[in-house]
């Protein structure tokens, strides 16, 4: 079951059927004040087959756009879940490889902005080291590469009494740097990944630079995602008094991996606003109301009230 927030649709229709193109415009005026813009987040069950992986999330993206999402969030690994560490490094590309200019054909298409959350790019040694990043990235709606953020903490956990067992750092090289919030239809989106959104300190730096929106593309395992997930989502929202967009991976992507789902739209007070559930892929669509970040930051300005960073260091130099 998931929520679906958007009065896109029959507002549309109602202005077709307008006869006077004069009352159109005025109407049209007074709407644009009354409508916020829409972003679509989506869940899928990504498998190790890359053709399979891209027609549903084309799917999706399409459907976003008929309901009138202006950006479309996908997840971690939306371009495939390898099912052996061989398997993900040789269906690995680079950023100018078929995958990549597929999804820019089909925003330039669609006119559509897309968050590609996690995808498998080829290191800058591919030819001699075999490594790769994990990298977001967003598209605007001409199809141009706007912003990539590859994965800074990479996701090296053994949980024996919960059956997780994973060692990204072995095939994945960290990214070296944080990205600035990119300016978007829906606001200034911050960039991370999946296991980041556990660094609060990334949530920040990405706040104080003027992000409203931070992103969390992901492809959580069922153990860490039930006792984690949520709150984690959640907490950063309030924290930094941003909406936070999480795009995830559900159900089993091969025998051996499974995904939490219950891709997540949370507002700046920490409100779920979406929640796409843990059975299968879908969407949930959110207004983005910028008026939300300002007064939930005018009302409880924390940001202000915080110290600066030698008072959280004193202990330490104690
Ligand atoms: O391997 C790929 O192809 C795509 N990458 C992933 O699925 C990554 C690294 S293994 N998964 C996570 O970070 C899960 C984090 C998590 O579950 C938690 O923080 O609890």
């Amino acid at each position: 079951m998931f929520t679906v927030r958007c009065i896109l649709g029959t507002s549309a229709k109602y202005l077709t059927s307008l006869p006077a193109p004069r009352q159109q415009i005025k109407l049209q005026n007074r709407m644009s004040t009354l409508l916020r813009p829409v972003a679509a987040v989506c869940q899928v069950t990504a498998t190790p087959d890359k053709k399979a992986n891209f027609s549903a999330c084309k799917q999706l993206v399409e459907e976003a756009k008929g309901r009138g999402a202006s950006m479309v969030f996908l997840p971690e690994a939306f371009d495939y879940i390898g099912s052996s560490r061989e398997e993900t490094l040789s269906l690995s590309e680079s950023l100018t490889g078929d995958t990549i200019s597929q999804y820019s054909q089909l925003a330039r298409k669609l006119e559509v902005w897309l968050s590609l959350g996690g995808f498998h790019e080829r290191g800058h040694n591919w030819e001699s080291d075999r490594r790769i990043y994990n990298s977001h990235i967003i598209i605007n709606d001409k199809g141009e590469i706007i912003s990539v953020y590859r994965k800074s903490h990479l996701f090296d956990v053994e949980l024996p009494e919960k059956g997780v067992s994973l060692k990204e750092s072995a095939f994945t090289i960290p990214g070296p740097t944080l990205v600035s919030p990119v300016q978007t239809p829906i606001g200034k989106v911050g960039l991370g990944i999946c296991y980041d959104l556990r660094f609060p300190e990334l949530s920040l730096a990405l706040q104080r630079q003027g992000a409203d929106i931070l992103t969390y593309p992901s492809a959580f395992t069922v153990a860490t995602g039930a006792a984690h997930w949520e709150v984690l989502l959640r907490a950063r929202a309030i924290e930094t008094q941003c909406f936070v967009l999480a795009a995830a991976q559900v159900g089993r992507h091969h025998e051996k991996r499974s995904s939490y789902g219950h891709a997540l739209a949370v507002d700046p007070w920490g409100e779920v606003l979406g929640d796409c559930g843990g059975e299968k892929p879908g969407m949930v669509l959110v207004e983005i109301d910028l008026e939300k970040v300002s007064s939930t930051r005018r009302n409880m300005p924390v940001q202000q009230h915080r110290r600066n960073t030698d008072f959280y260091q004193s202990l330490e130099k104690s």
